[in-house]
């Protein structure tokens, strides 16, 4: 029979927040880069091909090829001193400035791909005594390949534990005041301390698929709701496009690309452009549009471009993830 002096140590109970991103490579290189990009291209949330069609294309194509152009696209945006993509440091820094507003409560991060891994987290939260999750994917619009595969890898690892946690996740947040309310007031600072004034403000998120529209994916919807929304709070003239396209089959459009090069042709030559899906700076932001995106502009004939930052760990940014991550912990904490 089993005695009390037998029984295993359990820890003081405590709830947690998890914030959960995308996720980069451990390095700029062309080895993490395929390492990563085998893991994120492997979920069948993201490509949803049958993978006896679609592994032969990865594992013979894809990671032969695209490795080595990512780690030098990856390579220029990377932050040497601190050791790691923009994506990784400011969730760091997201989460360290989301702890300071919730004393008691065990606020970590995890990524979907490559490290931190949300197992290890998740994990290590329980062992810490949390038997109250709550989840934040931190995507604003809620699709398939990005805020349900991270559900789904929580659930995974709940599925090996006798004693799971208590779960709660944030739900999609892409027409909450709270948020356009943030967006706006960061674009319009942003665009306060610019030294022109722009003709137009581009708003691009990150593509998916068109298929995926059909197939019942509100990330379409989502992302057009939030740009009409900011759009309509910043009172200037708006347009919402979709950047990052994947791969040959049609993605969701206007594409950013062929729209930054036909803009001066149309009589807009001064643009700010922001990227709301992402409540981190990243790949896509930072080399894709203020990179390659301001250089096919300014080539076509554009004269000022802007890039906008995203909300980062700057104030209103900080402000709209707590008082998200407040409403979904009532009941657990004392929000009042
Ligand atoms: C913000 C929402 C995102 C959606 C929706 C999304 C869908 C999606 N992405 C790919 C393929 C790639 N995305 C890559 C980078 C990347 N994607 C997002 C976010 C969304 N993706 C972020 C934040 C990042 C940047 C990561 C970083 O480390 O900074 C890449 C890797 C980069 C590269 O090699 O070019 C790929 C590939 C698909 C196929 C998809 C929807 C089906
Ligand atoms: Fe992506
Ligand atoms: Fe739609």
């Amino acid at each position: 029979m089993a005695r009390p002096q037998d029984h295993p140590p359990i820890a003081d109970p405590k709830i947690g927040v998890l914030l959960v991103n995308l996720g980069s490579p451990d390095a700029p290189t062309k080895a993490a880069v395929k390492r990563y990009l085998a893991e994120f291209l492997s979920d069948r949330r993201v490509i949803e091909i049958p993978p006896i069609a679609w592994q032969p294309i990865l594992r013979g194509i894809i990671l032969n090829t695209r490795p080595k152009k990512s780690a030098a696209l990856y390579a220029s945006i990377w932050d040497h001193k601190r050791g790691g993509s923009p994506l990784k440091l400011i969730t760091e820094d997201q989460t360290a400035a989301l702890a300071a507003t919730l004393p008691g409560v065990l606020v970590d991060h995890a990524m979907r791909y490559g490290a931190p891994a949300i197992a290890e987290r998740l994990t290590a939260m329980k062992d810490a005594g949390c038997d109250r999750i709550l989840i934040c994917p931190m995507y604003p619009q809620y699709s398939a390949a990005t805020t349900a595969t991270v559900i789904d890898k929580a659930s995974e690892t709940l599925g090996k534990m006798r004693w799971q946690p208590s779960l709660r996740t944030v739900p999609p947040w892409y027409d909450d005041p709270l948020y356009i309310d943030a967006l706006a007031k960061d674009v319009n600072d942003q665009v306060a301390a610019l030294d022109f004034e722009p003709d137009e403000i581009i708003v691009t998120f990150h593509g998916m698929p068109a298929r995926t529209l059909s197939l019942g994916d509100p990330y379409h919807c989502h992302c057009q709701k939030t740009s009409r929304l900011l759009g309509e709070k910043l009172a200037r003239p708006y347009r919402t496009v979709f950047q990052s396209r994947f791969g040959p089959a049609a993605w969701l459009q206007p594409y950013l690309d062929k729209t930054l090069a036909a803009l001066p042709s149309e009589g807009v030559r001064k643009i700010a452009v922001v990227a709301p899906g992402f409540v981190a700076d990243c790949l896509e932001t930072l080399e894709e549009i203020a990179g390659e995106g301001k250089e096919l502009f300014m080539q076509a004939g554009g004269t000022d471009f802007a890039y906008l930052a995203c909300l980062n760990a700057r104030a209103h940014g900080i402000e709209l993830l707590a008082s998200l991550v407040k409403r979904e912990l009532g009941g657990w904490i004392e929000t009042g």
